[in-house]
C-alpha cells in the first residue's frame, strides 16, 4: 500500500519587497514534483539549499497548502483531511530547539505526551519504549541541558513519535551532529524503519542516505531530477567506475593526455595536502588503466585504487549535468 502519494505538486510563494514602491516577487518552490512512497519504505529526498526539500516536507505535514496538485498520506488528502493526516504523521525538524533544559528527557516527553493528548494511562509505557528505541533509556532522568547534540535529536525523535504516527517525516536529521552521535541517530532511524514506519527524510549527507534508503530522488530548483535506489542512481550516471590516483606532483601536460585517452568521460584533480589526488571517471571494460599508467610514467604515485562510484558521485554528477 502506498503511504504517500505527491501528484504534480507545485508551490509558489509570494512576497513583497520595497518600501515604497513595494514589488511583488513569485518564487516557485515546487514546480510540479510528483512520487510515492511504499509503506514501510524508507525514502530520501536529497538536493541542494534551496530545491524545495522543506516546502514540500511541510505541505505533507499539512503545514503549508500546495499551489496545485494534490498529496496524501495513507490515501487521505493532505488538504482536505488535515485531522486524519496530523494524526498519522510525526515530524522532526532538524535543529536542537524546542525541548525543556531543566527537565528530564523523560519529564520533557511527558509534557509532550500531554499536549498530544496521549491517554494518561499509556503515557509511561509508550515514553519507557520509545527512549529504549531512540537508546535513551539509560539518560531518562537526566536533564536535557547536559545532552550532546545528537541526544537532543533523538529525543526530538522520540518526541515525534508520541502518538505512535506510521508515517514520520524528518528534516534533516543529522544537522550538526558530530560523527558518532550521527551514527547513533542512523540506527535510531534503521531501527524505526525495522519497526515498520515509514520514514520520509531529506539529508546533505550522501552516506546517511545510501546508508538508510531504500530509494532516493534528487530535486532542484523544485523538480525531480532522478529517482531510483542508492545503486540504481549510482548506476544510471556513472558509466564504469572510478580510479582514484594519489599522486605528488603532476604535471598538467599529463592531466591532459590522461584526458584524451579513449573511454576516459572526465578527469578531476583535487589539491590533499602536499598530494594531487586524481579521479579518472571511465567506462568499464576498457583497457584505460593501462592507459593512465602509461602516461604516469615518471610521476611519483602514491596509490591507485578503483573503486565504484559512491551516492556523492552520483550526486555531484547529475547536479553538474541538469
Ligand atoms: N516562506 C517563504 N517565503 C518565500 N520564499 C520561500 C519561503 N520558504 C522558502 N522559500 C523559497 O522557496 C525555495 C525552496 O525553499 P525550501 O526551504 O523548500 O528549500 P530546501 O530544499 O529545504 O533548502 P535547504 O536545504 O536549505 O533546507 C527557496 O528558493 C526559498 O528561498
Amino acid at each position: 500500500m502506498t503511504a504517500i502519494e505527491v501528484d504534480r505538486i507545485s508551490r509558489v510563494y509570494e512576497t513583497r519587497t520595497g518600501v515604497l514602491r513595494r514589488q511583488k516577487q513569485r518564487q516557485e518552490a515546487l514546480g510540479g514534483v510528483s512520487l510515492h512512497v511504499d509503506r514501510g519504505e524508507t525514502y530520501g529526498l536529497l538536493g541542494p539549499n534551496g530545491a524545495g526539500k522543506t516546502t514540500l516536507m511541510k505541505i505533507l505535514i499539512t503545514l503549508l497548502i500546495p499551489t496545485s496538485g494534490t498529496a496524501r498520506i495513507l490515501g487521505h488528502d493532505v488538504v482536505k483531511d488535515v485531522q486524519f493526516v496530523r494524526r498519522t504523521v510525526g515530524y522532526v525538524f532538524g535543529g536542537d530547539r524546542g525541548l525543556y533544559e531543566r527537565l528530564s528527557a523523560f519529564d520533557n516527553l511527558r509534557y509532550f505526551a500531554e499536549l498530544y493528548a496521549v491517554p494518561p494511562r499509556q503515557q509511561r509505557q509508550r515514553i519507557d519504549r520509545l527512549l529504549e528505541e531512540v537508546r535513551l533509556a539509560e539518560f531518562r532522568n537526566e536533564r536535557v541541558q547536559g545532552f550532546s547534540r545528537g541526544m537532543r535529536q533523538r529525543l526530538h525523535i522520540a518526541r515525534g513519535l508520541l502518538h505512535d504516527p506510521a508515517v514520520i517525516f524528518l528534516d534533516e536529521p543529522s544537522l550538526g551532529i558530530d560523527p558518532v552521535g550521527a551514527r547513533e541517530l542512523r540506527e535510531s532511524i534503521a531501527a524505526l524503519s525495522a519497526a515498520g514506519k515509514t520514514i520520509f527524510l531529506t539529508t546533505h549527507y550522501m552516506y546517511e542516505a545510501d546508508e538508510l534508503c531504500d530509494r532516493i530522488s534528487i530535486i532542484r530548483k523544485g523538480t525531480l531530477v532522478a529517482e531510483g535506489t542508492p545503486s540504481e542512481l549510482k548506476a544510471k550516471v556513472t558509466h564504469g567506475g572510478l580510479i582514484e590516483i594519489t599522486t605528488y606532483g603532476v604535471p598538467m601536460a599529463v592531466i591532459e593526455r590522461m584526458r584524451a585517452v579513449r573511454g576516459v568521460h572526465s578527469v578531476v584533480v583535487q589539491d590533499r595536502e602536499q598530494a594531487q589526488v586524481i579521479l579518472v571517471r571511465a567506462d568499464a571494460h576498457t583497457d584505460v588503466p593501462h592507459a593512465i599508467m602509461d602516461h604516469l610514467a615518471g610521476v611519483t604515485v602514491g596509490s591507485i585504487v578503483t573503486r565504484d562510484p559512491t551516492l556523492e558521485d552520483a550526486y555531484v554528477e547529475l547536479m553538474a549535468a541538469t
